[in-house]
């Protein structure tokens, strides 16, 4: 695969066979008081909080992180404009979510690299590309439903401009997360081409049946596509609750040789009209670092946490997996 994928090879070999992702990057925010209710969600803070943001994301390295995630989930030009910015302020405060979470990188390995025996690896970071759904925020990012004018033309125009923008910011790698759809994969994967993009990327489709993707249609026919790409170097699952995750990677195992990334949440289900997060049906964060092996075992290369994860979540999963190792 060349150049772009040996970052994430390298990474995931010096992790000991088994990278970590980070976690749930909107959560932490709130835990720090932030008010996101907002159609901007966590990319509100890009505007307000600055600050708070690289905050999160050294608690993240703190706790064992070795990729980084962006603020940029739902940061998009549309999003901004309806807040009266124009396209160059989005654009620098898509820039400026790369930065931040660079910032954050340096910042923690240029001290911790001189600790003997510190155990950490330099960090990667994940310039975020949330979903088209994300940016409705309606909670489709859950439903795959973009009603029936939507197309593939549409699709790539809505990602097109925010990718272009992120990758000319130098991330390490780009993370495609909760992609609901066969039709927003392939607009991913082509605008990948089009764009002919050099830096590595993942693909995560979010599920809530633990068997399709939540539009219904098949895994198998989501990731016939990305097969076809050797620009998507990891594939897998975000934000969907633990308990699907390990027939889910047995499925993907089945489906891909791609690299295999998953970062469920805790669980909890996110109710999108009342915007706020329902129980668990199923266990809490606090069983992670249990199932973490067993993803690790069953394939699974990179492995963090998504929505209500916390850094205490991936420390644990850091641990056991590094401990392991
Ligand atoms: C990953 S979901 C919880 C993000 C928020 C959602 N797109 C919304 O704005 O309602
Ligand atoms: N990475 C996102 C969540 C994706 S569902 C965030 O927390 O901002
Ligand atoms: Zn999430």
């Amino acid at each position: 695969m060349g150049k772009t994928s040996s970052l994430l090879e390298d990474l995931i070999e010096k992790a000991g066979g088994c990278a970590v992702v980070d976690g749930g990057f909107a959560t932490q925010l709130e835990i720090h008081g932030a008010t996101i209710n907002d159609p901007l969600w966590s990319a509100l803070c890009l505007i307000k909080d600055p600050d708070l943001i690289k905050r999160v994301h050294l608690e993240y390295l703190e706790a064992g992180a070795d990729i980084l995630v962006t603020s940029s989930y739902q940061a998009t030009i549309p999003g901004f404009l309806s807040k009266g910015l124009s396209i160059e302020e989005g654009e620098l405060l898509l820039e400026r979510s790369v930065r931040l979470a660079v910032e954050a990188r340096d910042k923690f390995w240029d001290v911790t690299k001189r600790v003997p025996g510190h155990g950490y690896n330099r960090a990667l970071v994940a310039a975020s590309i949330g979903s088209y759904g994300a940016y409705l925020a309606d909670g489709s990012e859950y439903s795959g439903c973009y009603g029936p004018d939507m197309n593939l033309d549409k699709l790539k125009d809505f990602h097109r401009r925010r990718l272009q923008v992120l990758v000319r910011s130098c991330p390490d790698l780009l993370a495609f997360e909760t992609i609901p759809n066969k039709l927003e994969a392939q607009a991913c994967v082509e605008l990948l081409e089009e764009e002919n993009v050099q830096i590595p990327s993942w693909i995560c489709f979010s599920s809530v049946d633990g068997e399709n993707a939540p539009s219904g249609e098949s895994f198998k026919e989501c990731l016939d596509i990305i097969n076809k790409s050797k620009k998507v170097n990891a594939v897998g699952i975000n934000c969907a609750p633990p308990h699907f995750l390990e027939s889910l990677i047995c499925k993907f195992k089945e489906l891909t040789e791609k690299p295999i990334v998953v970062y469920p949440n805790s669980g909890e289900v996110w109710d999108g009209r009342a915007k706020r997060w329902l129980p668990s049906k199923c266990f809490g964060d606090d069983k992670f670092e249990l199932y973490a092996t067993k993803w690790r075992d069953l394939g699974a290369k990179l492995i963090g946490g998504c929505c209500r994860t916390t850094p205490s979540t991936i420390r644990a999963i850091s641990k056991v997996l590094k401990e392991m190792s």
